[in-house]
């Protein structure tokens, strides 16, 4: 199955990773960081409308390669212009030909909170995260048990960012509930076989209560679903595949944000 491909691979990159850097060298380089304003993320969800997460996506498991030019920084300031919320940015290397560098680089380019999108499974990625520009991580709960959830998205906001909790399954999204989450990301798409369905996050909507910002996640193609969302109470999306792909990416952003 390839969400455990994905994780024993996260696994034995963090293991090589560990022996270049170890976890209090990199806790030092953490804490050698100057202080910047934080990017809250969370409170721009708490605003009125529906809020973009563009991410920026050069590769999946389920579609090969996305786009093959991929410049991404201009990718990123085109999001942050046309008035992108936030810029999801891939740092898994082997299924998405992601880097931690992208991360780092859209950090400093831009000026809106960065999500580190990647299979988070221990502390070293939470501070890694940091290091590179993150204001945001992505915790998906299938790979991780109630304590992890809990510990990593706590570390998350120890040091300043805050974690999209992301579910699929009904006793997945419960748990994220149950774990104390901030902001929930509702998958459309099934880690186990990467099947995308648009109508799942509808589905799962009522089960997290509303105070909780919710984002629906994956398979979003146009301004009508955003719409669809927005009117069913999501606070925010995540775009990757449509944006990635959309040759006026300035004007997509716009109707989503307008719709
Ligand atoms: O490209 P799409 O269908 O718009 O999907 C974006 C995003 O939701 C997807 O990349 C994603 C959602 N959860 C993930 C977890 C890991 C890697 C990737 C993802």
């Amino acid at each position: 199955m390839i969400l455990d491909e994905l994780v024993t691979a996260t696994h034995n990159r963090l293991e090589r990773q560990r022996e270049k850097v170890s976890l209090p060298k990199l806790k030092q380089e953490v804490a050698k960081l100057n202080a910047t304003a934080k990017l809250d993320f969370l409170a721009v969800l708490q605003r009125p409308g529906i809020h973009v997460i563009a991410e920026v996506k050069k590769a999946s498991p389920s579609k090969g390669t996305i786009v093959t030019d991929f410049p991404y920084l201009q990718v990123a300031r085109t999001y942050e212009q046309a008035g992108a919320d936030a810029i999801s940015v891939l740092t898994e290397p082997d299924y998405f030909k992601g880097k931690l560098r992208y991360l780092n680089e859209i950090s400093a380019a831009t000026s809106i909170p960065t999500l580190r999108k990647d299979f988070t499974i221990d502390p070293y990625m939470v501070y890694e995260a940091k290091l590179n520009g993150a204001a945001i991580i992505l915790l998906i709960v299938a790979i991780l048990t109630d304590e992890q959830l809990c510990n990593l998205r706590k570390l998350a906001e120890s040091l300043g960012m805050q974690a999209i909790v992301e579910a699929y399954t009904e006793t997945e999204v419960t748990r994220a509930v149950r774990s104390g989450a901030k902001i929930i990301g509702i998958n459309n798409r099934n880690l186990k076989n990467f099947a995308v369905d648009f109508g799942h996050s509808f589905k799962m909507r009522s089960l997290v209560p509303a105070k909780i910002p919710v984002i629906a996640e994956s398979g979003i193609s146009g301004p009508a679903d955003v719409k669809r969302l927005a009117q069913a109470d999501f606070k925010g999306v995540l775009v990757g595949e449509a944006l990635m792909k959309a040759t006026n990416k300035r004007e997509m952003i716009r109707a989503f944000k307008e719709f």
